[in-house]
């Protein structure tokens, strides 16, 4: 049964667990209903549900442990199986993200570096930060939070030798809208760039369904091709086969509209100049080992990023990535999106 927001406990919203591998989990609710949950396993946000308990973030039924012993193997188990999952928990750790949610791509995006691909911090284990510097009073105010905390292990600094703090704070409003801002500080003695990512993985009833308005005219760099850019002709972004692009100079507000389920989720994001669409339809999904064979249908993942032109910080300066997705009736058309961001 849903609650006033006016009596709502936001503190008392927001319950850690630990997850079957160990590693804590943050449960955030919300008066009405909805719920996130986000795993301190690459501060990746896993679960989001709307007011009636369904999820609305797509996570694959398989996943894949990668371990080493004397040879590199990498298995698969069902995770519907508790005797199988139980048996690969005792023996493995999982080093991967897993597939779907929002996994955080920093400090590079896809394999353009020289780093892991989409970068390290989706593969750390993140803290919770019990005292952040201050937000605006509005990114508190009736909505139950956590904040995250990355700093780069020794390890780290020995491939990406800059010094940073990554502080995450992931929130859910009253209203059920999911809410992200990544805060970047270099406290390095000298400047570094990176490029960055919501990977942000929606599940959709059907791709063939699916259509992306916003990135219209725009020119974007084709990930199929060699990065070679291209102007985006259609009056939207329909899928018949993979797409994994990186759209330039987007809005600041991008709608996915679900024909079969009448919804849109409604992308709001500020400092984050690009957007990437990617779904990799079936051979691709097939020769990936933590996704069903038809899983691609059911994902479309449209990230707020910063990848054409990466991210550069002073020693001391801090940079800002938000984004905000809400899940609106199909009938609210795109030409009522209010481009401004207000929390
Ligand atoms: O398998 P990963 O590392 O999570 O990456 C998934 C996909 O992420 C996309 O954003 C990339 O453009 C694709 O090329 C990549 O396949």
């Amino acid at each position: 049964m849903g609650h006033s927001a006016a009596v709502w406990d936001y503190k008392a919203a927001v319950e850690v667990t630990k997850d079957w591998n160990g590693i804590d989990q943050v449960m955030l609710r919300s008066p009405r209903g909805s719920s996130a949950r986000v795993s301190l396993h690459g501060g990746q946000v896993i679960s989001w549900r709307n007011n009636q308990g369904e999820e609305l973030l797509f996570t694959s039924n398989k996943v894949s442990f990668s371990f080493s012993f004397h040879f590199n193997y990498e298995a698969i188990f069902l995770l519907d199986d508790p005797d199988v999952l139980s048996y690969a928990v005792a023996i493995f750790k999982p080093p991967k993200a897993m597939r779907g949610g929002i996994p955080i791509c920093f400090p590079q995006f896809g394999n353009c570096g020289s780093l892991e691909q989409h970068g390290f911090a989706r593969n750390r284990v993140w803290t919770i930060d019990e005292n952040p510097p201050p937000l605006h009073p509005n990114d508190s105010k009736g909505k139950s939070f956590v904040d995250l905390l990355l700093k780069p292990s020794e390890e780290d600094l020995k491939c990406w030798p800059h010094s940073f703090e990554f502080r995450l704070r992931v929130s859910l409003t009253s209203d059920g809208d999911l809410v992200l801002i990544s805060r970047i500080r270099n406290i390095n003695g000298k400047p570094f760039s990176f490029s960055f990512a919501y990977h942000s993985y929606l599940l959709v009833s059907d791709i063939s369904e699916v259509r992306i308005e916003g990135l219209e005219t725009l020119d974007y760099l084709d990930n199929l091709g060699q990065r070679e850019r291209f102007t985006e002709q259609g009056d939207a972004i329909t899928f018949e086969s993979e797409i994994d692009r990186v759209y330039l100079s987007t809005p600041n507000v991008i709608a996915v509209l679900d024909h079969e389920r009448k919804r849109t989720f409604v992308i709001r994001k500020e400092g984050l100049p690009d957007v990437v669409v990617w779904n990799p339809w079936e051979k691709k999904s097939k020769a990936m080992m933590d996704f069903g064979d038809e899983e691609y249908k059911q994902m479309v993942c449209v990230d707020g990023a910063a990848i054409e032109k990466p991210i550069t910080l002073k020693p001391g300066e801090e940079w800002t990535g938000r984004l905000e997705i809400s899940v609106v009736p199909s009938s609210f058309c795109s030409e009522n999106l209010d481009p401004s961001l207000g929390p």
